[in-house]
């Protein structure tokens, strides 16, 4: 493969990733093999700088926010931090900011603490309004909610404008005790305390965030309208002062051996605190040599995240088992002699595929280390060659399907063994699960155990058959009755009428999450078209890459995926795609043409368009008299005489992003 073509295939994965981790809460692969991606993305565009897509992920914040919720710009962006992993690379770091300032430098340590990323404004000493991170430009405003986390004052002292920033989080102990109620409701466990607290902060209903017990610190003044401090320490004390809970434990260094020494300390400590810590953060105190370093597209110059290495332990392979997934892969898992890891006792571990065992020679009864690192399921570091005892056993990848029987299959090119009996009970049950759930049809009262009765029953055998249930076929099922069995038609019958998009991401097409199919449905005006479409058709979409592409088209060539298809359009389901005229933000910029020119200091020239789009108006690129106006960066040149010339109006992003939290049209002209 080119490198240009693994480049873009990184870039696919990792936004895949992105959707899923940051949009949905649920990440699909560890923080490990997650960081690994990046760096072979960031290694690819370091050394071959000529293809560096403009749209590459390296250069983006977090994901998209979801518009469930109210949009919000941010007045600061939020951004992300770059990552240390060594003391090497914590030298590095301050070899980089010695070299930009002059003089001396003063660092504060901090916390690095595993929750969400929000921003509370403060007007007149009342909260007025709170977000998450977002893309870093444009958050979701999740006020009501963050006004149940009981640590966040609603009333301060100080009634200049003031902007903070800061984590919310749930501490362990409370972790634990949702995750055992989660189990003993059957209900699926949170991978950990930041998933928890990210899932519990973007409910639309704020009596469920209520409910979980969430807390912040705060650790960052984003803004002081009329607030002059020096150091960044300095405003941390105002902001106590304020009745704000600062991350505790900050510690101001004046050398870069005492920030190693610090974070050495906590690096043994943490596991004493009783909330989770996944690193340390390292800042430049000085507000005057912070603006000298300014910012890269991503992140301040003068921070730096130190991640803690994963923490390890031995135990044994007691067996190695395995699952069959949706797409019909085999993933082996290795089940362990329970250990205690990170805080929680852990019994397995993923073995990935069939290379990862052979590469890592891992075999049933091997002592092995195993480690988590803020991941998912715990890893398998090493096999202790030391300790073998002889009576180890080798594992091979079963050549049937364990649920179906059918003969297994490894594709030329793919690491994953494979079950491609179409009809296997595996995948259908697990393609119904998410067919179901919640970003996808949304029909609730579908449990995977009621599933599991309706598909033993014979009830159903795909997801289209869920249509013709009757009250009659599951009022009898075991934990059904009256009340229940009439719920479950009714939000089946009401899903009928759902948005494309979320058909098409329940059809479970491989790497076309929430946002592939989002964009499908935006595109296209209906799943016929979508089926008819080419692959040169799909690529040239924007933000669709080829293995999405690929992949659609490999979907809707299978015979029986179009049969599904099929009765779900002969059921009555929605297959058409709505014009997009009814979200929820105010069209402010409708029948305006905007002409976008020049570098903008933060906003990407993407980001700028969606904004303007998503309010109505048009992103042109040439000046014209019945251009509106000119949003103009640094070196817009020609354009930008053009647009003096006609005498219209041009704006900075400054200006802009203020236009674009206006309400309404006329306030937009009034402030033009
Ligand atoms: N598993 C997956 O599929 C997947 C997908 C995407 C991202 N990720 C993981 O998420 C991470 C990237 O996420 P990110 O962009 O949020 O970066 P990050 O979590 O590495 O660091 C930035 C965040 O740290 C937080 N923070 C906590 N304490 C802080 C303090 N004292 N000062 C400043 N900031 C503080 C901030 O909120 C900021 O948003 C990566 O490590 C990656 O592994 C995983
Ligand atoms: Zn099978």
């Amino acid at each position: 493969m080119s490198i240009e073509n693994r480049m873009n295939e990184l870039i696919d994965l990792i936004n895949y990733h992105n959707e899923k981790y940051y949009n949905q809460d649920e990440p699909e692969i560890s923080d490990f093999e997650y960081d690994n991606l990046m760096k072979e993305l960031i290694k690819i565009e370091e050394e071959n700088p000529e293809l560096k897509r403009i749209d590459s992920p390296t250069n983006r914040v977090g994901g998209k926010p979801l518009d469930k919720f109210e949009q919000i710009v941010h007045k600061i962006p939020m951004l992300s931090l770059s990552n240390a992993y060594s003391g090497q690379d914590l030298r590095d770091f301050d070899k980089r900011v010695r070299d930009m300032v002059n003089g001396d430098v003063e660092y504060v340590v901090e916390f690095k603490i595993d929750g969400l990323s929000v921003g509370l404004t403060y007007n007149d000493g009342v909260f007025e309004k709170g977000a998450t991170r977002g893309d870093g430009v444009v958050g979701e405003d999740i006020s009501k909610n963050l006004m149940t986390v009981k640590t966040i004052p609603l009333k301060i002292e100080e009634d200049n404008e003031i902007v903070v920033r800061g984590e919310v989080y749930i501490c362990k102990e409370n972790f634990h005790k949702i995750n055992a109620q989660q189990e003993e409701a059957g209900l699926q466990l949170f991978a950990n305390p930041r998933n928890l607290a990210a899932g519990s902060l973007r409910q639309l209903d704020s009596k469920l965030t209520a409910k979980r017990p969430l807390d912040i610190f705060i650790f960052n003044l984003e803004h002081g309208e009329n607030l002059e401090f020096e150091s960044h320490s300095e405003s941390l004390e105002f902001l106590k002062s304020q009745g704000f809970k600062v991350s505790p434990n900050y510690k101001v260094c004046n050398k870069i051996d005492e920030v190693i020494d610090y974070i050495e300390y906590w690096t043994k400590n943490r596991g004493n605190l009783d909330f989770e810590i996944d690193g340390m953060v390292i800042k430049v105190n000085n507000l005057k040599q912070r603006e000298v370093m300014g910012y890269t597209a991503k992140s301040p110059r003068w921070a730096i995240a130190y991640k803690f290495p994963a923490e390890q332990k031995k135990t044994k392979i007691i067996d190695i088992i395995v699952e069959v997934g949706r797409t019909g892969t085999i993933t082996p898992t290795a089940v362990l002699e329970p250990v205690r890891l990170a805080g929680t006792s852990v019994s397995r571990a993923t073995l990935h595929n069939e290379d990862y065992i052979r590469e890592k020679d891992i075999k049933i009864n091997d002592v092995v280390l195993v480690q988590k690192a803020g991941d998912i399921i715990p890893q398998v570091v090493e096999v202790i060659k030391e300790e073998r005892t002889g009576d180890e056993l080798a594992f091979e990848m079963p050549k049937k399907c364990p649920v179906c029987s059918e003969p297994t299959v490894r594709l030329e090119g793919e690491v994953a063994v494979k079950c491609i009996n179409m009809s296997c009970p595996a995948q259908i049950r697990r393609g119904i699960i998410h067919f179901v759930s919640r970003d996808a049809m949304n029909i609730d009262g579908l449990g995977e155990s009621i599933i599991t009765l309706l598909l033993n029953e014979k009830i159903i055998e795909d997801v289209a058959d869920l249509y013709s249930i009757k009250k009659e076929d599951v009022v009898n099922l075991e934990r059904m009755g009256d009340k229940s069995a009439n719920n479950l038609v009714k939000s089946i019958k009401k899903s009928k009428e759902n948005d494309l998009w979320r058909l098409i991401n329940g059809l479970g097409i491989k790497f076309v999450g929430v946002k592939g199919a989002k964009i499908l449905a935006k595109n296209f005006d209906s799943l016929d078209s979508i089926i008819k479409a080419s692959f040169e058709d799909l690529i040239n979409l924007e933000e669709f890459g080829e293995i999405m592409a690929k992949s659609v088209i490999e979907f809707f060539k299978e015979e029986k995926n179009l049969n599904v298809i099929d009765k779900l359009k002969n059921a009555g389901v929605n297959m058409n795609a709505e014009d997009d005229s009814n979200n929820d933000i105010p069209k402010i910029f409708e029948g305006m043409k905007i002409v976008l020119t020049g570098t903008l200091p933060t906003l990407k020239r993407n980001d700028a368009k969606e904004i303007i789009e998503s309010r109505g108006g048009k992103a042109t690129s040439s000046v014209s008299k019945s251009t509106t106006f000119v949003l103009a960066g640094e070196e817009a040149g020609s354009k930008l005489t053009k647009a003096n010339e006609l005498g219209i109006k041009v704006i900075d992003e400054n200006q802009f992003i203020e236009l674009a939290k206006l309400e309404t049209k006329e306030d937009v002209k009034n402030n033009l």
